[in-house]
């Protein structure tokens, strides 16, 4: 897939500016802060906004896209199988299909129990779950999740990797999320956007290895005098409270760290 100048404006602003990307059969994250302009280049690739200007240069027509918005809903009277039967139908799956394709995403999401049950006794994450549930009806060649994983428990956070794993190689994937822990494991590619640009898109080592060398410990109670200097998290070693910092210089007491990709992230949102 490949994206030339993708530009959404609203009024004068432009909240998604030129962006260019080639998108291989590989699992990307879309990182970038609020408002950057994740969703709005999501819902362009879905093909659910209309760009000002730019193109996307793709063979795929709408059944082989699977997409979850950051609000998805259900009609609160239906099942969770009617429900989905509603997405098979919207896909032009056939009826001949649609049980076993109903019964296999349900079984990824670990629904298959709530499957009569009426959708407005559902809870928030389990909502999510039949998001997620009918963006893999008809096993899409590309999948957009737009922070998918919001309001999940630790189990099915994990039960979604798996399911994100055992489609790599098959599908192009593109994840947005503020959850950098998330995504670690099963993103090979990252892309972080900014004011509606991209920053970087590159393999999740590279970012890593961007803010080697620029990340330190040092005790919290350290007066930080530099501006060079950006305050991540505080942590603990047990025996007193420690700042991660990134920084250009070595700050006073500072232990250089190994590196993450939240280091990297920052890294480059923070412009080091
Ligand atoms: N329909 C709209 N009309 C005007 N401005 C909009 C509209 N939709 C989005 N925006 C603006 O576009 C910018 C990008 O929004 P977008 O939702 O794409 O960001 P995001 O990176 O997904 O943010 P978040 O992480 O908070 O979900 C924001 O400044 C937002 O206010």
């Amino acid at each position: 897939m490949e994206i030339r100048g993708l530009t959404k404006k609203y009024g004068k602003k432009s909240v998604v500016d030129e962006v260019d990307l080639s998108l291989d059969c590989k699992t990307y994250a879309l990182l970038g802060p609020n408002g950057a302009g994740k969703t709005t280049l999501i819902r362009m690739l879905a093909g659910v906004l209309k760009p000002t200007s730019g193109s996307i240069s793709q063979d795929l027509n709408k059944e082989s896209i699977g997409y979850v918005p950051q609000r998805f809903g259900c009609f609160p009277d239906v099942t969770v199988y009617e429900q989905l039967q509603y997405f098979c139908f919207l896909k032009n799956i056939s009826v001949r299909e649609e049980k076993e394709q109903i019964n296999s995403v349900l079984k990824l999401v670990h629904l298959t129990d709530q499957k009569e049950i009426r959708c407005k006794k559902l809870s928030g994450g389990m909502i999510r779950r039949v998001g997620i549930a009918q963006a893999l009806l008809g096993s899409p060649r590309l999948l957009l999740l737009d922070e998918p994983t919001v309001g999940l428990d630790l189990e099915e956070r994990l039960r979604f990797n798996q399911v994100i794993t055992s489609l790599q190689g098959k599908s192009t994937i593109m994840i947005s999320t503020h959850q950098t822990e998330d995504i670690r494991d099963i993103c090979s590619q990252i892309i972080i956007m900014n004011n509606g640009r991209i920053l970087v898109d590159s393999d999740k080592n590279d970012i890593i290895r961007y803010a080697q060398g620029k990340v330190y410990l040092i005790p919290a109670s350290k007066n930080i005098q530099n501006e060079h200097c950006f305050v991540m998290n505080a942590e603990t070693n047990g025996a007193e409270s420690l700042i991660r910092v990134l920084s250009d210089v070595k700050p006073d007491e500072g232990v250089l760290q190994k590196a993450t990709l939240e280091d990297g992230y920052f890294a480059y949102i923070k412009k080091f």
